[in-house]
C-alpha cells in the first residue's frame, strides 16, 4: 500500500508527540532499553515499529527485533490515556455541563460526546496529533447500509445489524440535547458523526477499571487482532485468561479479578504473564506484553477477546477466515430443547462438528422419553448412547443444516464467484472487468443500484461506493464462511451415519 509523504510525516509527528507523553517501547529498567535517543525522537524503534499488513489489519505493529514471549513491549502512562474523565477535566464547557448533573447517558455515550467535542477543537485540541491518526471511517455493522445488511443473507446476522443501527440511533438522539447545549458545530451533531465516534470507541478503546467506556490508548491501539489461542500455544489457563484481556471486553468484573491477580506479579521476572495487555494500577501504566516469541518484522498481535465472526464484524469491522471461536448457533425446537443447556452452548464449531452441548441435547431428545432419566448421566458425560440413537441425532443435525442452507439466497459457488468479481472491481482497471458472472447478476445490479451507479460497467467509484464495496465484500465473506461450516457439518453427519450403518456389531446399549 502506498503512503503519501504527508501521511508518513504525520505518523512521525505522532510518534514524536507520543514519546513526549512518556509512551515508550523501551521502558526504563527494561533489559533492551537503550540510553541512545533516537533521531527524530520516537516512542518506537527499540521493540516495535509501525508497519502495514494488508491482509491482517492494515496499519499495525511489527517486531523491531526478536521478541520473547511475555516480554514487556510497550508502556503508556495514565496521563497519556484519553478518558472521559480527563477530557472533561480539561474542558470548561464540558465541565460546566457535567458538573453536579447526571446527564442520564451511558459512559460510552459520554465518551462519544467528549470525543466529538475534542474533534470540534481542531488544531487547538491537546489530542490533535492523536485524533489525526484515527481512521475517517469504519466497517462495523452499525455503518452497514440496507443493501449491505441484506447481503449478510442470514436472519440472525441481519437482525444483529439492524439492532446495532437502531441502538446507535437511539443513543444519538438521547445525546443530542447535551451536544446542542455544548453548542457543537452542525456537522458534529449529525448521526454520521455520532457513528464515527461510537465506532472509534467500539474498535479502539481498552479496558480500564474506573470507566466502563474504557480509554483510548495512543500507540497501544495500533495493535491488530489475533484470536486467543490462535497464535500462542499456551496452557488452557493462560488461554482462558486471554479472553479477558486488552481491548475493551464485555465483562468488567472478570477484568477486575484478573487485574487484582496481575497487581501481585512483577513486570519482568520469572512469573508467566497471564494476559497480553492491561492497566497496572501500582505503576499507573498501561502495559503490553508479547503473547509469544516473534521474529523481527513479524506482526505483533493482541487478543481483544473471544469473538465469533459476527461479533468481530459488529464491534471491530472485520472477520477472520480462520476463526477458532466462530460458532453457528442452532436453535432447537421446543420438543428438542432441554433447559439444561444455555442457548449459547448449542452451536456448530468452525470445523463443522456439533458442540458438546448440542450433541448431548440431541442424543437425549432421540431417546424415548421414558428412558431419558436412566441414560441422562451417560448423555451428559458426552457418551454415545446407541448406534440408532447416534444416527438419529446426526440425521437431525444434517436436516437442520440443509434447511439453513436452503434458506439463503446464494450458493457457496456463487459467493466465491461474486467475491472474485468484487475483488476485481477493486483492483482491475475498468475495462478488464469485462463480463459479469451470470449467477451474480442480481446482486451486482443491486449493488450498482444502491450506490447510484447506472451500469455495472460504470465502476469508477466514488469514495462512498468504494467503502460500500468493502462492506459488501465483508458481508459476502461472512456468509460464505457460514455456509462452508454448514457444509462441513453435513459431511461430518453423513460420514458418521454411513460409518454407523455399515457397522455389523450390535451396540452394547440397544435399549435406547
Ligand atoms: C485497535 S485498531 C488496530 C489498528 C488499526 N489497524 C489502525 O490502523 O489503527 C482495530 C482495528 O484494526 C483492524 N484490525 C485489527 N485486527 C485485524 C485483523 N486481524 N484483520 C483485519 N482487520 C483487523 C480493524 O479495522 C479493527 O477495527
Amino acid at each position: 500500500m502506498e503512503h503519501s509523504v504527508e501521511e508518513e510525516q504525520s505518523l512521525q509527528n505522532f510518534l514524536t508527540w507520543a514519546a513526549e507523553l512518556g509512551i515508550t517501547d523501551s521502558p526504563p529498567n527494561h533489559p533492551k532499553s537503550s540510553p541512545q535517543p533516537s533521531n527524530p525522537p520516537s516512542c518506537l524503534g527499540k521493540s516495535l515499529t509501525v508497519s502495514h499488513f494488508p491482509n491482517s489489519g492494515g496499519r499495525g505493529l511489527a517486531a523491531a527485533r526478536h521478541l520473547t514471549k511475555h516480554e514487556l513491549l510497550l508502556t503508556v502512562p495514565k496521563s497519556a490515556l484519553i478518558t472521559a474523565e480527563n477530557l472533561v477535566s480539561m474542558d470548561n464547557k464540558l465541565l460546566c455541563c457535567f458538573f453536579g448533573k447526571n446527564p442520564n447517558l451511558s459512559s460510552t455515550q459520554i465518551l462519544s460526546v467528549c470525543l466529538l467535542a475534542e474533534m470540534g477543537k481542531g488544531r487547538s485540541s491537546r489530542w490533535h496529533t492523536y485524533l489525526r491518526q484515527l481512521p475517517r471511517s469504519y466497517d462495523t455493522l452499525v455503518g452497514f447500509t440496507r443493501f449491505e445488511t441484506q447481503a449478510l443473507q442470514v436472519d440472525d446476522a441481519i437482525w444483529a445489524a439492524e439492532k446495532a443501527i437502531s441502538n446507535a440511533e437511539s443513543e444519538w438522539k438521547e445525546a443530542l440535547s447535551l451536544m446542542r447545549e455544548l453548542e457543537f458545530q452542525r456537522q458534529l451533531l449529525t448521526f454520521r458523526s455520532w457513528l464515527w465516534a461510537s465506532a472509534t470507541i467500539s474498535t479502539r478503546t481498552m479496558h480500564i477499571p474506573w470507566d466502563e467506556a474504557g480509554c483510548l490508548c495512543p500507540v497501544g491501539d495500533f495493535f491488530n487482532y489475533a484470536a486467543p489461542g490462535e497464535d500462542s500455544i499456551g496452557s488452557a489457563f493462560e488461554d482462558s485468561c486471554m479472553q479477558f484481556s486488552s481491548l475493551q471486553v464485555s465483562s468488567s468484573s472478570k477484568n477486575e479479578v484478573l487485574e487484582r491477580e496481575l497487581d501481585t506479579r512483577p513486570v519482568e521476572g520469572h512469573f508467566r504473564r497471564l494476559i497480553d495487555a492491561g492497566y497496572e494500577e501500582d505503576v499507573g501504566v498501561y502495559c503490553f506484553y508479547a503473547r509469544r516469541n516473534y521474529r523481527k518484522g513479524e506482526q505483533v498481535l493482541l487478543s481483544y477477546g473471544t469473538y465469533t465472526n459476527l461479533e468481530l464484524l459488529e464491534h471491530y469491522g472485520f472477520i477472520l477466515t480462520t476463526n477458532p471461536n466462530e460458532k453457528i448457533y442452532i436453535q432447537l425446537e421446543p420438543d428438542v430443547y432441554s433447559n439444561s443447556w444455555t442457548k449459547e452452548s448449542l452451536y456448530i464449531q468452525p470445523d463443522g462438528m456439533p458442540s458438546y452441548a448440542l450433541l448431548c441435547a440431541l442424543r437425549l431428545w432421540a431417546t424415548p422419553p421414558n428412558k431419558r432419566k436412566s441414560v441422562g448421566h451417560l448423555a451428559y458425560s458426552g457418551q454415545q448412547l446407541s448406534r440408532e440413537n447416534e444416527m438419529h441425532a446426526m440425521k437431525w443435525i444434517e436436516n437442520k443444516c440443509c434447511f439453513l442452507l436452503d434458506n439463503v439466497r446464494s450458493s457457496i459457488e456463487e459467493d466465491i464467484c461474486l467475491l472474485d468479481f468484487a475483488e476485481k472491481l477493486q483492483y482491475s482497471p475498468l475495462n478488464e472487468v469485462k463480463q459479469m458472472p451470470l449467477a451474480c447478476e442480481v446482486e451486482v445490479a443491486a449493488f450498482a443500484n444502491a450506490n447510484g451507479l447506472r451500469t455495472v460497467g460504470e465502476f469508477s467509484f466514488s469514495n462512498k461506493a468504494k467503502r460500500s464495496l468493502e462492506r459488501w465484500k465483508l458481508a459476502i465473506r461472512w456468509r460464505l464462511r457460514y455456509k462452508q461450516i454448514l457444509v462441513d457439518c453435513i459431511t461430518h453427519c453423513t460420514t458418521t451415519i454411513d460409518r454407523l450403518s455399515s457397522q455389523q456389531m450390535p451396540c452394547p446399549r440397544t435399549d435406547v
